[in-house]
């Protein structure tokens, strides 16, 4: 080999301004934000040595000032000569990193790209600055070209300090006017330990030095805080706490029902980082904003977003231990609040079950279902009996829960979005669980046969049945059940329901659909109508040997079960509810049809 030199990578420097200024933020307005920062970490550096120097910050706008520019003036650090070209006349130098290169913590910065943001909305920018301990003052001028020029200021400065000058740029004059520069300071900077103001045309404002409602505010202040971010009187507020991350803030539980997932309100060092960084809380904490301010999690370069790493998973996994614990704490505690939150988010919550193991746990532990042995968890349930049986329609538990209460099985309706997941979840995380899902159809397997004797005795009526059901597909039997009130139960399951349909639609329709249709008939597709052996009514009825009255009875009692499983009608159906009734007028009135 011969001996090739290595040589530095020549560097566009308009190229990498452009790159560093236009893509790199979200938008223009982020320019005061590096202003401010760069003030703060100004008047942190002072106070190091002086803890007693001011904390002043004066922001000036373009419509306000005598020059035109926009200015932020701190009574920081400030910058000698050497400073300026070691730090403003170098791309990525920043005086905020620690010997090793590390970001030191008392500052905001540390990347030394954070001023190129100005050229977002200027093509010049000026930094007047003396720094303390010198009597120099020195004018840099920055340009959006990449090139600088660093002289002493003609207008020395009285005291040590820093003046950064913008004029702006034609179509972001609004962004450097009072409005909202107004506006911009107050987002940003409210909560900085600074002795901030904003010139305004009705005098100066003090926009920062506010303390976060969790620093001793109460709760009043955290309140009014979430009604501000959530837009309505929040549920409740959860106060969040990480010391490893240095996160402090709250959560606000949303008043109503959300099927996003939000971003929340961070402030890094309490300097506002966005309104919605998402990935701070888990996916799965939809149903509260919060906000937040932390110390030390890592944000990337534009300082508009989280850097992914493992600190801020760790982070997350713990702030999310502590929403659960309110959640599990209320659901104990605070019966009232917690159907108030469960009614407004049981589906999100149940959605996040599906996926999420923990919130698996906090639903089987705490979401009220219905059942037929009354309302409980899926943990109490469980506890009653190791076999879970539930139907997972609500109208299958319609038809179901009358006679399982009556005859004390307990089942489970399972009919709602995300329920059935839910269950198979549950059951298949917990050990000796079981989850049977009952047919209505096959609730008549449960029933008692009549003793031969009695067979016997309605077969007569059975036979009726047959006839006042033969072209329906429904199989009329008789069976002992309780309740003893009910006459008769019409059980329909899943395929038998899809076979109705499908008979339906094959009746209606010309061939040869009809012959494919009954092609794909559901073999085992069974609907019952139940009669029950138990109820005197039905057995005078099976005694009286008055094939006619048996008829009209029948047909009554078949449109009486229709309606009260609250079944679909088929057309068979609709026809037979609506001569059953009259029929058994005329019958009550007169003992037949003339
Ligand atoms: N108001 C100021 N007073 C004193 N020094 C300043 C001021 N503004 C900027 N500087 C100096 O200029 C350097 C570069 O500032 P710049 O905003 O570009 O980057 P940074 O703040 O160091 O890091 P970041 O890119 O993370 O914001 C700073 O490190 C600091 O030394």
């Amino acid at each position: 080999m011969t001996g090739a030199t290595d040589s530095p990578f020549h560097v566009d420097l308009r190229g990498v301004v452009d790159l560093l200024s236009h893509h790199l933020y979200s938008g223009p307005r982020v320019y005061l934000r590096e202003l401010l920062q760069n003030s703060l970490d100004a008047v942190t550096a002072r106070a190091e040595d002086d803890p007693h120097a001011p904390r002043r910050v004066r922001i000036v706008p373009a419509d306000l000032s005598p020059d035109g520019c926009l200015h932020v003036e701190d009574s920081g650090i400030g910058l000698d000569g050497d400073g300026i070209r070691a730090v403003l006349a170098t791309i990525g130098a920043s005086t905020k990193r620690d010997a090793l290169g590390l970001a030191r913590e008392s500052f905001l910065g540390q990347f030394g790209i954070g001023l190129l943001s100005c050229f977002l909305v200027t093509d010049e920018i000026r930094v007047t600055t003396r720094r303390v301990g010198t009597d120099e003052t020195w004018l840099w001028v920055g340009r959006d070209d990449g090139t600088y020029s660093v002289a002493p200021a003609p207008q020395p400065r009285t005291e040590p300090g820093t003046d950064v000058a913008l004029r702006p740029r034609g179509s972001a004059a609004d962004l450097l006017g009072s409005d909202v520069v107004e506006r911009l300071a107050a987002s940003y900077a409210s909560y900085l330990p600074l002795d901030l103001v904003v010139e305004t045309a009705a005098g100066p404002v003090s926009a920062a030095g506010r303390r976060f409602p969790w620093e001793g505010g109460g709760r009043d202040a955290a309140l009014s805080l979430g009604e501000s971010v959530v837009g309505a009187r929040p549920l409740d507020v959860v106060d969040l706490s990480d010391p490893v991350s240095g996160v402090r803030g709250q959560a606000f539980v949303l008043p109503h029902p959300t099927g996003t997932r939000g971003g929340h309100r961070l402030y890094a060092k309490r300097m506002l980082v966005g309104e919605s960084v998402p990935d701070v809380l888990p996916d799965w904490a939809f149903f509260v904003r919060a906000v937040l301010d932390t110390e030390r999690l890592a944000l990337t370069a534009s300082r508009e977003a989280l850097a992914d790493d493992d600190v801020l998973a760790q982070t997350r996994a713990r702030l999310g231990d502590q929403l659960k614990r309110w959640l599990l704490r209320m659901a104990r505690t605070d019966r009232a609040r917690a159907q108030e939150f469960f009614a407004v988010h049981h589906l999100a919550v149940k959605a996040a079950a599906t996926t999420d193991d923990e919130m698996l746990e906090v639903v089987a532990e705490l979401l009220p279902w219905e059942t037929t042995v009354g309302q409980m968890t899926l943990a109490q349930f469980t506890a009653i009996d190791r076999v879970i049986t539930y139907v997972d329609g609500v109208e299958d538990f319609q038809q179901v829960a009358a006679i399982a209460r009556a005859e004390d099985i307990a089942v489970l309706n399972a009919g709602y979005a995300y329920d059935r997941t839910i269950v198979e979840r549950w059951v298949a995380r917990t050990d000796g669980l079981e989850a049977v899902r009952l047919e209505p159809e096959h609730l008549a397997d449960r029933f008692s046969d009549p003793d031969p004797a009695e067979a016997a005795a309605f077969a007569p009526l059975l036979d009726v049945a047959r006839q006042v059901l033969g072209r329906s597909e429904v199989t009329p039997v008789v069976r002992s059940f309780r309740p003893a009130t009910m006459h008769a139960v019409l059980l329909v399951g899943r395929d038998a329901h899809r076979e109705r349909d499908r008979r339906d639609v094959a009746a209606a329709v010309e061939d040869p659909w009809s012959a494919a249709l009954a092609e794909i008939a559901v073999p085992d597709a069974v609907a019952r109508f139940v009669l029950n052996a138990e109820h005197q009514a039905v057995r005078r009825l099976a005694d009286c040997g008055d094939a006619e009255l048996q008829r009209v009875a029948l047909e009554a009692l078949y449109a009486h079960a229709l309606l009260a499983g609250r079944h679909p009608l088929t057309p068979f159906d609709s026809a037979l509810v609506a001569r059953a009734l009259p029929a058994l007028i005329d019958r009550a009135v007169d003992g037949g049809p003339a």
